[in-house]
Formats: C-alpha cells, sequence, structure tokens
C-alpha cells in the first residue's frame, strides 16, 4: 500500500503498449510475485485473467481484513473462510519478516505499560523508535518488522517470534496459541519448509474468488472504476 504509486506506474506502461487488457487486479498479483522473488522469497507461478470490480467495496474491509489486535481464534476464522488453513495462515503472516509498523500500531504494545510478552530490551529499542505514546497519525514513524534480514522474505520472522520480539500481537499471538506454536517452530527451523507453504497459501490467497469474464473490467485507471 506504502508504494501504491508503482500500480499506476506500471498500468501506464501497459495501457500505452496493449490498452485495456491486463486487469489491476493482476497487476497487483503479480507484482506481489515479482516482490517476492525480488525479496529472494520462492518463485510462484500464477495464474492471470483476474477482471477488477465495477464497484469500489470500502465497506467492506473492515469486515473481511483481519485487524492486528484480533484473536487468534478470529485470525485463523477468517483465513479458513477463504480456504486456507493454519499451516498456510501461519506462513504467509511471514511476510512480517519484511517491511515496516507504523507507531501508531505498536504503542498500544509500549504504553502505558511494556506488553510482558515482549522481550524487554526490544522494548526499549521499539520505544526509541516510537518515543510518544500518541503518535501523530501522519508521521512517518516507524518500526522495522525484522532488524535482522529487513530486506529478505526468510523464516527470521519465527525465530524471532520464539526470542519474543513479535512486533504485532497478532504476531506474538502466533508463537504463544497452541493451534499455530506447533507451525511457528518448524518454521523457526526449516526456510524451505516455510518457503514451501508460504508458496502454496499465496497461491490460495491469489486465487480467492477472482471476478472473470463480465463479472468485472478492465479498469484503465487503477484507482477508479471505468465511466459508462
Ligand atoms: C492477520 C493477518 C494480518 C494482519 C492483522 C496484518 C497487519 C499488518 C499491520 C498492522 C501492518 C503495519 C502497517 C503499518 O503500520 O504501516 C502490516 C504490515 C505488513 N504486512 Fe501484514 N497483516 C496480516 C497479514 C499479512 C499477509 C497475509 C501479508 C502478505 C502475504 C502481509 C504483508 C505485510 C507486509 C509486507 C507489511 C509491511 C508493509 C510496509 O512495509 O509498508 N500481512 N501488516
Ligand atoms: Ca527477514
Amino acid at each position: 500500500m506504502r508504494n501504491f504509486k508503482y500500480i499506476g506506474t506500471i498500468k501506464e506502461a501497459l495501457e500505452s503498449e496493449c490498452p485495456s487488457t491486463v486487469s489491476c487486479a493482476d497487476i497487483v498479483a503479480l507484482s506481489a510475485r515479482d516482490g517476492i522473488v525480488l525479496l529472494r522469497g520462492p518463485q510462484i507461478e500464477m495464474k492471470t485473467g483476474r477482471k477488477d470490480s465495477k464497484e469500489s467495496y470500502v465497506a467492506e474491509v473492515d469486515e473481511f481484513i483481519p485487524n492486528h489486535n484480533d484473536t487468534m481464534s478470529l485470525v485463523l476464522l477468517r483465513f479458513q473462510s477463504i480456504g486456507i488453513d493454519v499451516e498456510g495462515t501461519v506462513a504467509l503472516l511471514g511476510a512480517h519478516s519484511v517491511g515496516r509498523v507504523h507507531c501508531l500500531n505498536l504503542v498500544n504494545r509500549l504504553y502505558p505499560t511494556v506488553d510482558p510478552t515482549l522481550d524487554p530490551d526490544y522494548a526499549q529499542y521499539l520505544k526509541s523508535r516510537c518515543p510518544s505514546p500518541e503518535p501523530d497519525p501522519k508521521a512517518v514513524e516507524y518500526a522495522r518488522n525484522d532488524r535482522d534480514t529487513p530486506m529478505v522474505l526468510d523464516n527470521m520472522y519465527y525465530k524471532h517470534l520464539l526470542s519474543h520480539m513479535g512486533l504485532l500481537l497478532v504476531d506474538q499471538q502466533l508463537a504463544s496459541d497452541p493451534s499455530t506454536s506447533p507451525f511457528v517452530e518448524k518454521m523457526a527451523t526449516d526456510n524451505g519448509y516455510f518457503h514451501d507453504q508460504f508458496s502454496r497459501a499465496l497461491l490460495l490467497l491469489s486465487e480467492n474468488s477472482p471476478l472473470t469474464g463480465d463479472e468485472g473490467e478492465i479498469r484503465k485507471d487503477c484507482r477508479y472504476v471505468n465511466e459508462n
């Protein structure tokens, strides 16, 4: 989302070469595929042919996208409802082996008291990154998801979870919940296993109820539905 502008750049290049042919939904999916390779993750063969929606469903986002303070059982239920099992959900969260989290989403674990499940040294570091209990929502104040290998999609995320260095509550819960912790332990020791499960689950995610044929359109500008 942080670099959504590049979706527009890719769309412009495609439209000038081959108008009204490649959907924004396919651009997003293939960008994820290529981003994963650039971050030294697995090569995932993805299908194309998704259409873009003819309406905007912003109101449905809150209903279907899990929140980082949700319980583990609710998070698992949400993924299960689109055919992704517990093992796959644990693997998908491994995407938090790259990228950042804004302080706004972290301060609830740091102030007024530090979440006791958080490693104390790590909490101290996070406080230095996020010194105010009430960060300005517009400020670019953040902590990296993974301080050791921030630009590699590897199993470092799971090693950190086992050392109580999960950044979001949802991350830390993955290591403590009995239904997910066995997978966390296995992924922490086996990067190949993590990559295999991540590939399998990302394919399922990318093929979740696509619009085909007349159900959708090829948007001209990814930020707007077509006029007609
Ligand atoms: C229970 C499910 C999930 C929750 C609650 C969740 C929540 C979050 C939150 C709160 C952030 C920080 C956003 C910010 O402060 O700017 C974040 C970042 C991120 N998430 Fe997730 N996430 C989930 C699943 C996933 C999945 C399935 C993927 C991909 C397969 C993913 C990939 C990422 C990435 C790459 C970032 C870093 C973004 C950046 O650097 O700008 N997340 N997530
Ligand atoms: Ca990493």
